[in-house]
């Protein structure tokens, strides 16, 4: 079943009748810029979230993508992580490396997962260090002269209440300015404390590609693809790439108040 895109001054909308769809086609649109990315500058750096994004890049560990895939130059980093041991429930780095890192020949040292053994704050520092280390040896592309790294893809999902990586509604996290990762202690998503990257850092992107399934995100994903301002804008409102794309990957369901 192929996709329909609809007109939006905020990227690309894509909209798929089942999440199989969605899926397909978000493995190949990651399996293209990875190609880009590898045959350009050498390497793929990819960020991922927690939650449903992780089962919605399932196609991506089967073929024909786990063969064409040139996976030794992907780099895999998070856009944030919950403070707790790597082998825990919560732990989105478990998430993703039992669904999807572990099925795929990714360079175990190439997957940059969060230092689970320091505090909020500490990880959060210890973190950007890795990444300023990395853009200074050309793996992060630091060409672009900013003050922030381009990731060549962040890959986001979003909450009922329109949050992004952990940045909620409302919280003072969303003015920061300077930092590439921050911390947080009182996420109202379970559980409190997380790490983060900043908003500069997600819109210095080359690309940005936001996932939302499922009737519960419905109103998240409508006033997402506004510059409505109620209380404020949406953490997802505020998600507008400097220069790079923005591409959204909806089911029916999700985007059930925009087409109709
Ligand atoms: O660690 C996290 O909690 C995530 O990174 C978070 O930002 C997530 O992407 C959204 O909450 C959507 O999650 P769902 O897709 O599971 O609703």
């Amino acid at each position: 079943m192929g996709d329909s895109v609809v007109a939006s001054n905020r990227g690309d909308f894509k909209v798929f009748e089942s999440r199989d769809d969605l899926a397909t086609s978000l493995a190949d649109y990651v399996a293209g810029l990875s190609k880009s990315a590898t045959e350009g500058r050498g390497s793929f750096t990819v960020v991922l979230s927690g939650g449903s994004l992780i089962n919605a890049l399932r196609k991506l560990t089967e073929p024909p993508y786990l063969d064409s895939v040139d996976w030794g130059r992907w780099h895999v980093f998070w856009v944030d992580e919950r403070v707790v041991a790597k082998n825990h429930p919560d732990s989105n780095y478990k998430l993703a490396y039992d669904n999807f890192l572990s099925k795929v020949p990714v360079v175990p040292g190439h997957v940059y997962a969060i230092n689970d053994s320091l505090s909020a704050e500490a990880a959060a520092e210890d973190y950007e260090t890795v990444l300023r280390q990395l853009a200074k040896t050309g793996i992060l592309d630091a060409s672009k002269g900013g003050d922030f790294p381009t990731f060549d893809l962040m890959l986001l999902g979003i909450g009922p209440d329109g949050h992004v990586a952990s940045l909620f509604p409302g919280h003072p996290l969303l003015s920061e300015k300077e930092k590439w990762t921050t911390f947080i202690r009182d996420s109202p998503k379970p559980p409190p404390e997380r790490i983060t990257f900043t908003l500069p850092v997600i819109n210095s992107a080359a690309n940005i590609a936001v996932v939302v399934t499922g009737a519960g995100k419905a109103e998240a994903l409508k006033k997402g693809l506004s510059d409505e301002v109620h209380d404020g804008l949406l953490p997802i409102q505020m998600v507008s790439p400097k220069s790079g794309n923005l591409t959204w990957f909806a089911d029916k369901a999700a985007a059930v108040n925009i087409v109709s």
